[in-house]
C-alpha cells in the first residue's frame, strides 16, 4: 500500500565517505537512488545498511555521531567513529527521515541495557550472517528507553526525542556511545532525572480515509486537485504531502504569502519569478530564465499550490506555457506533477485595478483540464465541532441561504459579543479598515504603549519578510489590547494559531513580556518565536517576534489561514461594509448562483 511507511527504511540519495584522521573525506561513493535500512545482525547488534541495488554495506551502530540539524530539509549524517566513515543522507522525504531518526534514537537507547557479545564469543558462536530490518517502534521500546535513560551513567547520551524534544534532537549533533560492557554491574545512578524529558511513543496525527486517498494519488504520480470547504484539512494534508515527497524536487507554494508560510513554502509568484505576470509570454519566459529562478523550473518535479482559488486563470496558463518552454517538453506543465488545492467557493483572484469581468478562476483556464488528472474532495470538517455553525457555513458556501441563516448572520453584525473581557473579532474586507479599527481601539485604551520590535535575519529585506510573515515588524500593545495568536504554541491547551485573548499585563523587567488571557482560559506569557521564510534563490529569511497581532478586526484574507478564529459562531462578527453587501447578497442569492457571496465581496 502506498500510504504504508516502513519507518526503518529510507529511499534517498546516499554518499559514503571514508575519512582521514583530520576528518576530511578521502574517498566518496555517491548513490543517487539508494536505500538506507536500520536492522540487526545475527548477534542482535544494531546495524545501518546502505544499499546501492547491487551490494549492501553494513555499519555497526556502536560509537557514532548523528548530525540532524537539516532533517527538515531531508538531510542527515551518521559518522561511524571506529570505521572513520560517514554516511550522508540527502533528498529524503522529511517526514520519513524524522520517523527514521526517532526509530534509530529510541531503539538504540532501548538496547543500551543489553550486554554486547565480545568478539571472541561472536567468533565462537559461528552464526551465519544475517540482517533483519527493525520493526516499527512500540510502546515497550519507549518504556525500555525511558528506563535506560534514568539508569545509564554513560558520559554522553542522546537526548531522547519526546514529541516535544524531537525537534531539539533533530537540531543537534549527538554522540552516541555504547555503554561499557560492565555498565550493568556498576551502581545505578540517576543523572538529572528531572531534566530529561520522558520519551513518548511518536504518533503522527492520523489522516482520514479521504485524506489518505489523496496522499496515495499524489504518491502514485498523478496530477491532483483537491478541494473541500473551509476546515476540511486541505492545508493539513498538503503539509503531510510535502513531507512525503523528496525535498530537492518539491516546491511548496501558495497564492498568498501568509498561506505559503502556513505550509512552509513560498508564494507562487516568487517560485515563478515573472513579477506580477502581466508581461507578454516571450518576456515572461526570459524573466523565468534568470539565474536563481531558472533552477526552480528545471529542478521542480512536484509543484504544490495552496489556495488556488486566488490564482488567476491567465497567470496559470502563462506558468504552464513557461514550464513547457523552459523544460523543453510538450507535456502539460512541462511534465511537472501538480498538487493543487483550495476551495473555489472561497476567495477569488485579486482583481485590483482590473476589469472584474476579465478575471477568471484557475479552473476556467485553457490548460487546467490538460493538467489536472484527478479531482478529489474532502468532505469532513475538522476545524469546528459546532454542528449548527458548520451547516450554516456550508449553506452560505453554496449560496443557499434560508431565512434563519440570513437572520443569524445579520445578527452577528450588531452583537457586541464579549466573553470574559474578550471581544468578537470584526471581519473586514479591506486592510485599511482593519488597520484603522485596530489603531483607534488601541489609542482609546488608557495606559502606556509597549512596542516590540522584530529581529529579522536580514533587516534590509524587511519588506520581503513583511509580505510573508504573519507578524509585523513593530507590535504595539497596551494592557487591555485584544490580540490574536499567530502561531500554534500548545495545541492541547488551545493556544493555537487564531486563538484570541486580551493583554492582562506586562512582566516586570526590561523585556516586559506581555501576559495574555485567552478565550480557552489559558493565561500565557508570550515570548519571542521564530518564523522561517523561503525567499527566491533558495535563500532562507527569518523573523523573531511575539506571535501576536491586534485583533479588534482582521481581514477576511487573514482569517483564511487562522484555524481557530472561525471555530465558534459567537467569535466573529462582520464589518458594516461587508454586512451591507451581505444584505445584497442575501437578497440576490439563489442556489444556482454559487459564487454570489464571493462576487459580492469583489465589488469593493
Ligand atoms: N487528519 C487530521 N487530524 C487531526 N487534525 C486535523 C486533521 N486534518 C485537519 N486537521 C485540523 O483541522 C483544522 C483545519 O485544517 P486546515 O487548516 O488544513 O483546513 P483547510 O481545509 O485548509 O481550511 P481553509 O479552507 O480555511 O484553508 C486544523 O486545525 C488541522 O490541524
Ligand atoms: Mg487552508
Amino acid at each position: 500500500m502506498l500510504g504504508h511507511i516502513e519507518p526503518a527504511e529510507l529511499q534517498c540519495t546516499v554518499a559514503v565517505e571514508r575519512l582521514n584522521p583530520a576528518g576530511q573525506a578521502i574517498k566518496r561513493q555517491l548513490i543517487r537512488k539508494g536505500t538506507v535500512t536500520l536492522g540487526r545482525n545475527e548477534f542482535q547488534d544494531m546495524v545501518l545498511r546502505v544499499h546501492d541495488g547491487i551490494s549492501p554495506q553494513n555499519f555497526m551502530l556502536r560509537d557514532f555521531q548523528l548530525f540532524t540539524r537539516f532533517a527538515k530539509d531531508g538531510k542527515c549524517t551518521v559518522k561511524f567513529i571506529p570505521e572513520s566513515t560517514q554516511v550522508l543522507v540527502s533528498d529524503c522525504p522529511p517526514d520519513r527521515l524524522k520517523m527514521f531518526l526517532k526509530t534509530l534514537s529510541i531503539k538504540h537507547q532501548a538496547s543500551q541495557g543489553i550486554k554486547p557479545m565480545s568478539d571472541r564469543d561472536k567468533l565462537r558462536a559461528g552464526l551465519p550472517r544475517a540482517f533483519e530490518t527493525l520493526s516499527p517502534l512500540q510502546l515497550k521500546d519507549v518504556q525500555k528507553a525511558n528506563e535506560m535513560r534514568s539508569k545509564v551513567n554513560a558520559p554522553i547520551q542522546p537526548k531522547g526525542p519526546s514529541e516535544r524534544s524531537v525537534n531539539k534532537v533533530l537540531g543537534e549533533r549527538k554522540q552516541v556511545k555504547r555503554p561499557r560492557p560492565d555498565c550493568d554491574a556498576s551502581p545505578v545512578k540517576t543523572l538529572h532525572p528531572n531534566k530529561k524529558p520522558v520519551l513518548v511513543l511518536p504518533v503522527a496525527q492520523k489522516l482520514s480515509k479521504e485524506q489518505t486517498a489523496v496522499l496515495n494519488a499524489v504518491l502514485s504520480g498523478k496530477n491532483v486537485f483537491f478541494t473541500g470547504s473551509a476546515g476540511t484539512g486541505k492545508s493539513f494534508l498538503l503539509k503531510r504531502i510535502i513531507g512525503s515527497l523528496p525535498p530537492k524536487s518539491t516546491y511548496a507554494t501558495a497564492s498568498t504569502g501568509v498561506a505559503a508560510c502556513h505550509i512552509g513554502g513560498t508564494t507562487l509568484h516568487s517560485f515563478a519569478g515573472i513579477g506580477s505576470g502581466s508581461a507578454p509570454l516571450e518576456q515572461s519566459i526570459e524573466l523565468a530564465q534568470r539565474p536563481g529562478v531558472m533552477q526552480h523550473w528545471t529542478s521542480c518535479k512536484h509543484l504544490v499550490i495552496d489556495e488556488i482559488s486566488m490564482v488567476e486563470a491567465e497567470f496559470f496558463d502563462k506558468l504552464e506555457a513557461i514550464a513547457r518552454s523552459i523544460r523543453r517538453s510538450t507535456e502539460p506543465f512541462g511534465g511537472i506533477q501538480l498538487i493543487v488545492c483550495g476551495d473555489f467557493l472561497q476567495l477569488p483572484p485579486v482583481t485590483k485595478g482590473k476589469d472584474i469581468q476579465k478575471a477568471y478562476f484557475c479552473f476556467q483556464s485553457r490548460s487546467w483540464r490538460k493538467c489536472i488528472h484527478m479531482n478529489m474532495e474532502l468532505t469532513e470538517v475538522r476545524r469546528q465541532t459546532d454542528k449548527a455553525f458548520i451547516s450554516l457555513l456550508q449553506a452560505v458556501r453554496v449560496g443557499r441561504v434560508p431565512e434563519e441563516v440570513t437572520a443569524q448572520l445579520l445578527r452577528s453584525a450588531y452583537h457586541s459579543i464579549e466573553r470574559d473581557g474578550i471581544l468578537a473579532t470584526r471581519l473586514c474586507t479591506h486592510k485599511d479598515d482593519v488597520e484603522l479599527t485596530n489603531e483607534n481601539k488601541l489609542k482609546e485604551l488608557p495606559g502606556v504603549m509597549r512596542v516590540f520590535e522584530a529581529v529579522d535575519s536580514d533587516p534590509m529585506l524587511f519588506q520581503t519578510i513583511d509580505a510573508q510573515s504573519p507578524v509585523s515588524r513593530l507590535l504595539q500593545l497596551k494592557v487591555g489590547a485584544q490580540v490574536m495568536l499567530t502561531k500554534n504554541l500548545d495545541v492541547q491547551r488551545g493556544l493555537v494559531n487564531g486563538a484570541r485573548g486580551v493583554v492582562v499585563d506586562f512582566q516586570p523587567g526590561n523585556q516586559g513580556l506581555p501576559r495574555v488571557r485567552f478565550l480557552c482560559g489559558a493565561v500565557e506569557v508570550i515570548k519571542r518565536e521564530r518564523w522561517m521564510f523561503k525567499a527566491s534563490g533558495g535563500l532562507y529569511l527569518s523573523r523573531q517576534q511575539r506571535p501576536l497581532k491586534l485583533a479588534w478586526a482582521i481581514s477576511i484574507h487573514k482569517s483564511q489561514v487562522s484555524s481557530a478564529l472561525m471555530s465558534h459562531h459567537e467569535s466573529f462578527c462582520i464589518g458594516s461594509k461587508l454586512q451591507s453587501n451581505l444584505n445584497i447578497f442575501l437578497r440576490e442569492s439563489s442556489p444556482k448562483n454559487e459564487n454570489c457571496l464571493l462576487l459580492t465581496l469583489k465589488l469593493f
